[in-house]
């Protein structure tokens, strides 16, 4: 069992409190991915996970054993770093194999890890080359054949597909599933990329500033964001926040931009934003209990398979929604009005940024 149990832990180097008591629990075989803007503390958590960082306060559990002030080859935890890591004067397969030796482990053992794992990630053809004579998703590939052979009961992956091009970065995230699902260790994979989290993640940690502002499946994140910051991270393009500050009745949100319906049980500040996203509405009149938003199109973007339209409401707020490339012809200066579905609504305390919800929701 390798689960892992971060609990009240801080950080702080003399100024910066890098974490602010994060507590966590990845369940033993879970893909948890951390996500957050640069900066935010991502792989200041996954340091001291991995033994090269102590905390401040708080303490670090792996598989029920506290590791806090245990060193990094006591834990049984493998890494990926950006930069590969890798030996420049040995060839892929003695990079795979010092780990071993290390270990102790004997020479048929050694060839029957190097053997699987080389087929696992398809770097077999490159086994006798140095890491310079490979490409870099080759390189990325060997790392991460390095980790997995060892065995350990969990990995953590800081930024590991960062130097691909974008094609193989796709192409390496499905493998990085398939070897998952394979191998089910658990693995802590840190990103700022939110189309990364999304797809490869069982769960995502969402953290800014140090703290973690939710925890929950891609599609929670998605589709429940706990707050205005998670709103705006997920999701290409950002979910649409338009402010509120007045018009606000007992069932109804009625400004000069949006007339929105409340769902009922909900407490309303005086001051709120308003969120939807952009493939959520769709052009014409709202029906009843849906809400209306209009605009003027500012700037019609085309992207292929979907237009992006950029409008401006009538108090100045920028709207993007995103629609099918055939639905309409969108004329730029062109006024429209906007329906969305009081299901893809969502509510923020535009003063602390906390999801309005019923409650029980
Ligand atoms: N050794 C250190 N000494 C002082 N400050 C540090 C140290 N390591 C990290 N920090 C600070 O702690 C904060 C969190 O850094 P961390 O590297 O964990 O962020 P991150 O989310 O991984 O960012 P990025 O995506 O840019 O790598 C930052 O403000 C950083 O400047």
């Amino acid at each position: 069992m390798a689960e892992i149990i971060i609990e009240g832990v801080t950080k702080r180097f003399a100024a910066v409190e890098a974490l602010q008591r994060v507590d966590l629990a990845i369940a033993d075989g879970e893909f948890m991915v951390l996500l957050g803007p640069s900066g935010c503390g991502k792989t200041t958590l996954l340091r001291m996970i991995a033994g090269l960082e102590t905390p401040s306060t708080g303490r670090i559990l792996i598989g029920g054993t506290d590791v806090t002030l245990l060193p990094p080859a006591r834990r049984d935890v493998g890494m990926v770093f950006q930069n590969y890591a890798l030996y420049p004067h040995m060839t892929v397969r003695q990079n795979i194999a010092l780990g071993l030796k290390l270990r102790g482990l004997d020479a048929a053992e050694i060839e029957r890890r190097i053997g699987f794992v080389a087929n696992l990630v398809q770097i077999a053809p490159y086994l006798d080359r140095k890491p310079r004579a490979l490409s870099g998703g080759q390189r990325q590939r060997v790392a991460l054949a390095r980790v997995i052979a060892r065995e350990p009961s969990v990995s953590l992956m800081d930024e590991p597909l960062s130097n691909i091009d974008a094609q193989l970065r796709t192409i390496m995230r499905a493998e990085l599933l398939r070897i998952h699902r394979k191998v089910g260790m658990t693995t802590i994979y840190v990103t700022h990329d939110q189309e990364e989290a999304m797809g490869l993640g069982d769960r995502i940690t969402v953290m800014n500033f140090g703290r973690v502002e939710q925890m929950g499946t891609p599609d929670d994140i998605y589709a429940r964001p706990a707050n205005a910051f998670v709103a705006r991270f997920i999701g290409a393009p950002r979910m649409n926040l338009v402010r509120a500050a007045h018009g606000i009745g007992r069932d109804v949100i009625d400004t000069p931009s949006l007339r929105a319906p409340l769902p009922p049980g909900v407490a309303v500040p005086d001051d709120v934003l308003v969120g939807f996203r952009g493939e959520d509405a769709r052009p014409g009149a709202a029906a009843p209990g849906e809400m209306a938003i209009g605009g003027v199109i500012d700037v019609v973007e085309h992207l292929g398979a979907q237009i992006e339209v950029h409008f401006r409401t009538a108090d100045g707020q920028e709207v993007v929604v995103r629609r099918p490339r055939n639905e309409r012809h969108w004329r730029e200066g062109e006024r429209i009005d906007l329906a969305v579905p009081a299901d893809n609504m969502h509510l923020f305390d535009a003063q602390g940024g906390a999801a309005l919800r019923p409650p029980g929701h």
